[in-house]
C-alpha cells in the first residue's frame, strides 16, 4: 500500500515538474513591456532635443556633486553667398526657358523672304503679347524698319542682331544701376525696400543681404514690416544664414520706430549698410502713403536714404504698373528690383517698366533659390530673350 501511495506521489511530482516546464518558457517569451513614454524618444525628438544632460554625480570618495561638462551647441554654419558677378549668366537658361517662345517667334518672322506689312505687324504683336507696351513697341519697330530699309539688311545675322540692338536701346543702356550701398562719411548707406505684399519683398531683402554680403558689406536688416508676424521671422532667417543682425520690433509696432532703430542699431555697430524691409499690404493708397511717408521721414532724421528700391512682381504685367506708381509717389523710388521673371514668358515687362516709371530696373528675380537674384543688364538680358545659344551655362 505504501509503495501505490510513493509511486503516486512520485508521478504527481513529474506532473507538477512538467507544467512548470511548459509555462516558464512562455513567460519568458512575451514581449518586454513599452517603455514609459518619456522615455521614448523618436530621431526628431532627440535632434531638437539635443545631446542628453547629465544629472551631477556624487564623488565616491569626498561625497560632493560633480556637475558634467557642458556641452555648448555647435555655432550656425553660416553659407558663403556667390559672388554677384555673372550671376545673369549663370542663371540665363531661367530666362531663355520662359521666353524661348517670344524670341523664337519674332526670329523666325525676321527671317521671312518678305518683310511685308503684314511680317511687322505680327512682329509688333509678338513684342506687345511680351509686355514691352505699345508706345515702345511702336518705337522699336518703327526703328528696326527704318534700319533694315536703309542698311538693306537681309541675313537672319543681320536682322538678329539689329533687333537686338533696338532692344537694348530700349532699356537705355547707359542708366546708372549700381546699388548704391557704400558708407559714407562713417555712417551706414541705408537701403529701403517698398512694394506690395507677395511681391517677393522680404525674399529679396533677404537676397539683397547676400548680394551684399557677397560684395565684402557688413549688414544689418530692419524688419520694418510689421504687418504680418512671418515677415520678420522670415527676414531674421536670411539674414542669420549669412550671419547678419536683424533689428524688429513687436508685432503691429510703428513701422517707423522699427526702421529708425535698426538705422540707429547700424550706425552703433559700424556696419555699411542698413537695409530695411517695410510692408505693403493696406487697405487704401492713403493709409501706404502715410505709412511709408512716415517711415521716409523718420529715417531721414538720421540723414537721407540712399536707395530706395521698389519691388515688382513681373508675372503681374501691365496691371502691377499701376500699383508700382502709388509708391513712386510716396517715396523717392531709385530702382526696381523685378522678380519671378522666371516665370513668366513676358520679359518685354522690363522696357515696359522703365518706360513707364522712368526708374531703373537694377535687379531681377530668377528663382526662389537664395541667390537667384541677379545685377541686370540689358546687353546679357537681350541676350537671353531672343534664347540664343550660349555655351556652359547652367540652369
Ligand atoms: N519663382 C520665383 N519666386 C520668387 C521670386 N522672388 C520671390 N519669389 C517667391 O514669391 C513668394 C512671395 O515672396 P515674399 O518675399 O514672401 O513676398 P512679400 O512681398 O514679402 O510678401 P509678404 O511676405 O506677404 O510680406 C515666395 O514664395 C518667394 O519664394 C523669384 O524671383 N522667382
Amino acid at each position: 500500500m505504501t509503495e501505490y501511495l510513493l509511486i503516486a506521489l512520485a508521478l504527481l511530482g513529474v506532473l507538477i515538474l512538467g507544467a512548470i516546464g511548459l509555462v516558464v518558457p512562455r513567460l519568458r517569451r512575451r514581449p518586454a513591456p513599452p517603455l514609459p513614454k518619456e522615455e521614448v524618444r523618436t530621431r526628431a525628438e532627440e535632434d531638437l532635443a539635443g545631446p542628453p544632460v547629465e544629472a551631477p554625480e556624487a564623488d565616491l570618495a569626498t561625497g560632493i556633486l560633480v556637475e558634467p561638462p557642458v556641452v555648448e551647441a555647435p555655432a550656425p554654419v553660416l553659407e558663403v553667398p556667390e559672388p554677384t558677378a555673372g550671376r545673369l549668366v549663370r542663371l540665363r537658361s531661367r530666362l531663355s526657358r520662359s521666353q524661348n517662345v517670344f524670341g523664337k517667334s519674332l526670329l523666325g518672322l525676321l527671317s521671312r523672304d518678305r518683310l511685308d506689312e503684314d511680317a511687322w505687324e505680327e512682329i509688333e504683336d509678338s513684342l506687345i503679347t511680351a509686355d514691352v507696351g505699345i508706345d515702345a513697341t511702336r518705337e522699336i519697330v518703327d526703328r528696326l524698319r527704318e534700319r533694315t530699309r536703309v542698311l538693306g539688311t537681309r541675313s537672319g545675322e543681320e536682322l538678329r542682331a539689329l533687333l537686338a540692338a533696338e532692344l537694348v536701346n530700349a532699356l537705355d543702356p547707359t542708366l546708372d544701376r549700381s546699388l548704391h550701398t557704400a558708407p559714407k562719411l562713417g555712417a551706414p548707406a541705408v537701403l529701403l525696400v517698398v512694394g506690395v505684399n507677395g511681391a517677393g519683398k522680404t525674399t529679396t531683402c533677404g537676397k539683397i543681404a547676400r548680394v551684399l554680403v557677397a560684395d565684402g558689406r557688413s549688414v544689418i536688416l530692419g524688419a520694418a514690416d510689421t504687418f504680418r508676424a512671418a515677415a520678420a521671422d522670415q527676414l531674421e532667417t536670411w539674414a542669420g544664414r549669412v550671419g547678419a543682425e536683424t533689428v524688429r520690433g513687436p508685432e503691429g509696432a510703428d513701422p517707423a520706430s522699427v526702421a529708425f532703430d535698426a538705422v540707429k542699431r547700424g550706425i552703433d555697430a559700424g556696419v555699411d549698410t542698413v537695409l530695411i524691409d517695410t510692408a505693403g499690404r493696406l487697405q487704401n493708397k492713403v493709409g501706404l502713403m502715410d505709412e511709408l511717408g512716415k517711415v521716409k521721414r523718420v529715417v531721414e532724421k538720421h540723414g537721407p536714404i540712399d536707395e530706395t528700391i521698389l519691388i515688382l512682381d513681373a508675372t503681374t504685367g501691365q496691371n502691377g504698373l499701376e500699383q508700382a506708381r502709388v509708391f513712386t509717389e510716396v517715396v523717392n523710388v531709385t530702382g526696381v528690383a523685378l522678380t519671378k521673371l522666371d516665370g513668366t514668358a513676358k520679359g518685354g515687362i522690363v522696357i515696359a517698366v522703365q518706360r513707364k516709371l522712368g526708374i531703373p530696373v537694377k535687379l531681377v528675380g530668377l528663382g526662389e533659390g537664395p541667390d537667384d537674384l541677379a545685377p541686370f543688364d540689358p546687353a546679357q538680358f537681350v541676350d537671353a530673350l531672343l534664347g540664343t545659344e550660349a555655351p556652359g551655362r547652367d540652369a
